[in-house]
């Protein structure tokens, strides 16, 4: 799938942008603060309907501005979509060929992407929140559903806290029934999570192991592993799962009154990255750390292909440059031809000679974008 054509309305710093795009690599190049991670974000914005860099999107409207908009039309391979993405102070519109989607579930997975930009060192490096959301915004990009599951845990997740709160010192009656209750709906949701990231996980993991090794030429051996915040075996099946959780919660009953709050479940699941038996975010030295996101980054590509049939649209922010010779090879060797790819830079002459010759270039200056 690639973006044939984009328009950017009233979006940060663009005032009225339209570009045609082509189905090749893409390199935007221009001085800082120019409007380049603002147009891979605003790509970002037409596969997600959220920013990868901020979670409120009235920063995302112009200044002096009362709305922003973001048009596409993306070629998949049978058929092609229109999206548009429409904010203002009233909130958030999201259409699909024209029709406004009421669900965001039913508008996320219309056109798929992954963004590697330098804050997903954090994957390898940062608390296992970073690692949660990594893995639920991807599993949600290839399985809407997903998401609808997850939203559903979430919410039981807080009417559960809110029961526990009230229940110290002295839980009454009424309120430990209520518990059993929403315990059964907060298992029976929790198991369905916990199943859905175990299995991506497991896949994600056959695609990133065999990557990690070509790219260390063998020296390394790559390993993700799901790891619960419950005494739980996540490879088990429904119902030995729940009732694993249901003994697990019993345990902590007590400590979860006094606290107020829920101590197991996959809100508090993390996921571990190995190398050669070790876990990277510990003992890995930078290069391992940022060779582990480049596997999973890629293991993603494959991931989402050997689902949806088609490519993901890729977008690295600023990355390249940052990836020494061998690693910029492998990733460019693995999406030449197949991937349609935006690369933003800087410094052009960070970026493989090669690639630049086969890129389509354009230049960032003040919100304006031009076709070298
Ligand atoms: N809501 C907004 N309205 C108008 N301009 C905005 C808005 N939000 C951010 N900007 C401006 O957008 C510019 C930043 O653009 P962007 O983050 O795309 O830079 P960049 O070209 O990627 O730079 P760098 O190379 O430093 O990462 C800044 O000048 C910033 O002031």
């Amino acid at each position: 799938m690639y973006v044939k054509n984009i328009r950017l309305k009233q979006y940060r710093n663009y005032g009225d942008i339209a570009l045609q795009i082509e189905n090749t690599v893409n390199v935007i190049v221009g001085e800082n603060a120019q409007g380049k991670t603002n147009l891979m974000e605003a790509i970002h914005m037409l596969a997600f309907a959220k920013s990868h860099r901020t979670s409120k999107d009235k920063e995302l409207i112009g200044w002096n501005h009362e709305f922003a908009r973001i048009e596409a039309s993306v070629e998949r391979e049978h058929r092609h979509v229109d999206l548009e993405v429409i904010l203002s102070a009233k909130g958030k519109k999201v259409k699909k060929n024209g029709i406004e989607q009421k669900k965001l579930s039913e508008y996320i997975g219309a056109c798929n992407v992954v963004m590697f930009a330098p804050e997903d060192l954090n994957l390898v490096k940062g608390g296992p929140n970073m690692r949660r959301r990594f893995i639920d915004m991807e599993i949600g990009q290839i399985s809407p559903v997903y998401l609808h599951d997850l939203s559903k845990y979430q919410r039981i997740l807080k009417q559960r806290n809110q029961l526990l709160k009230g229940m110290f010192p002295v839980p009454s009656r009424e309120q430990e029934l209520t518990l059993e209750v929403i315990d059964e709906q907060y298992i029976e949701a929790a198991v369905k999570v916990i199943q859905r990231r175990y299995g991506f996980l497991q896949q994600l993991e056959g695609w990133a192991s065999e990557i990690h090794t070509r790219i260390t030429q063998g020296r390394e051996q790559l390993e993700l592993q799901y790891d619960p915040s419950a005494n739980i075996h996540a490879e088990m099946e429904a119902s030995a799962l729940a009732e694993q959780l249901r003994a697990e919660l019993a345990r902590r009953r007590e400590n979860e009154i006094r606290r107020g709050l829920s101590l197991a479940g996959p809100h508090r699941d993390e996921m571990k990255l190995l190398v050669n038996e070790r876990d990277v975010q510990t003992y890995g030295s930078q290069g391992q750390q940022r060779t582990a996101a480049l596997s999973l980054k890629m293991a993603e590509i494959e991931l989402i292909r050997s689902y949806v049939g088609e490519y993901p649209i890729l977008l690295l922010d600023d990355v390249l440059s940052e990836l020494d010779q061998h690693r910029q090879s492998h990733l460019l060797d693995a999406i030449q031809g197949k991937v349609q790819t935006f690369v933003t830079t800087t410094s052009i002459e960070s970026i493989k000679h090669e690639t630049i010759e086969r890129a389509t270039v354009f230049t960032a200056r003040q919100g304006q974008l031009e076709k070298q």
